[in-house]
């Protein structure tokens, strides 16, 4: 393949005042990805950035839209949004909150008029998007169901390499994937949100995507129980035996390979783990600590789902790391390195 037909990423920088922008300074100096990774954002901010953490970046700006060159090492292009305040790293200002939902509309956009293959998005600050009159506002993850029109979509966090299959003796994947049923929703909501016809999408979704995206023939997924021991026989809840259960079984009848539910605090050993391709969570603080502890800086989040390939970072907007040139880009690199391969198994299949 040469280097001009190599797919182009489009990399949302997100929050300004966090450390998305250096970031994407710090991926543009480095050996260049497969990938034409074009960064949507403001052009003056991420020279700023480059500056102050002493990082020699030429920024290029493109047009909207515009194919960017072959990959370099020391240059950076940008599809251009302009700030809609003036930033200082660290602090957040309400006044951006249009610019970072300008830049994810951005990249949508390409990805849709087939200007980009697929988009990477430096994280955003959901409190301050919030605040600044989009109450509804979530995250990525529901905003690009929302922009794309489907009605549903799974998050999935992913490690190549989970702290686990370390040790010499291991003889599973490397991998560690972990879906969620429920995203960003308070503790006290939850119970109601895991109903039948929610998991039932949320694991076709899983199923169909880690065939289709992950090249997996046919996988298997461990699914969560929702309360302590998977609900000890309906003696500590009931949501199991009334909704997982029967869910499950359906789902087995139309081909796929669940186990569970299992008892999520010995679910995540590797017993368990060595013979799963992915596992289902019943919410997000169930399986992200446990794949976050398995390989922080080395996970990428993934959109499942979407009729566009979309993958993050596993962190937030570290506000206070923020223009010190001290994060670490590896989560960003295991983001960019997913979206292509989920681009290249989307080509084949
Ligand atoms: N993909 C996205 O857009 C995500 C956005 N967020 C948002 O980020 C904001 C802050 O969330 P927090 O819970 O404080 O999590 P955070 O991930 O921003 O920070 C948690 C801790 O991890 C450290 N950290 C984060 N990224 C790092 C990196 N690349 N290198 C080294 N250290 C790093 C931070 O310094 C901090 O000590 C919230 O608004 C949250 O919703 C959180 C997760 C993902
Ligand atoms: N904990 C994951 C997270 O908050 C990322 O959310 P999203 O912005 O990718 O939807």
């Amino acid at each position: 393949m040469s280097d001009t037909d190599l797919p182009v990423i489009a990399l949302t920088t997100g929050e300004p005042a966090g450390i998305g922008p250096e970031l994407a300074v710090m991926m543009a100096g480095e050996a260049p990805p497969q990938a034409r990774v074009v960064a949507v954002g403001d052009p003056a901010l991420l020279e700023e950035r480059a500056h102050a953490i002493g990082r020699s970046v030429t920024v290029r700006t493109l047009s909207p839209g515009e194919a960017p060159p072959p990959p370099r090492a020391g240059v950076l292009p940008v599809w251009p949004v302009s700030l809609r305040a003036p930033c200082q790293a660290g602090t957040l200002d309400t006044r951006n909150a249009a610019y970072v939902l300008d830049t994810l509309a951005m990249a949508v956009d390409a990805c849709q008029a087939g200007e980009a293959a697929g988009m990477v998005t430096a994280p955003l600050h959901k409190g301050v998007i919030i605040e600044a009159g989009h109450a509804d506002f979530r995250g990525h993850t529901e905003y690009l169901r929302d922009a794309c029109g489907v009605d549903e979509v799974v998050m999935m966090l992913a490690t190549e390499h989970a702290l686990h299959t370390a040790s010499p003796s291991w003889h599973g994947s490397t991998a560690l994937r972990v879906a969620l049923a429920t995203t960003h929703l308070p503790l006290r909501e939850v119970s109601d949100a895991v109903t039948g016809p929610r998991l039932t999408r949320i694991l076709r979704i899983l199923d169909a995507e880690l065939r289709h995206r992950f090249g997996i023939l046919s996988p298997r997924i461990l699914v969560c129980g929702l309360n302590p021991h998977a609900g000890e026989g309906g003696h500590l809840g009931r949501e199991e035996l009334d909704v997982i259960i029967p869910t499950l079984e359906a789902l087995r009848d139309e081909g796929l390979t669940l186990d569970g539910p299992l008892p999520a605090d010995t679910l995540f050993t590797p017993h368990h783990l060595a013979r799963a391709d992915a596992v289902l969570a019943m919410y997000h603080d169930q399986g992200l600590p446990v794949l976050k502890y398995a390989g922080f800086g080395r996970a990428a989040n993934i959109t499942l789902g979407l009729p566009l390939v979309r993958t993050s970072v596993d962190h937030g907007t570290a506000l206070d790391l923020a223009g010190r040139g001290e994060a670490d880009p590896g989560s960003l690199s295991a983001a960019v390195t997913q979206a292509i391969g989920m681009v290249r198994r989307g080509e084949l299949a």
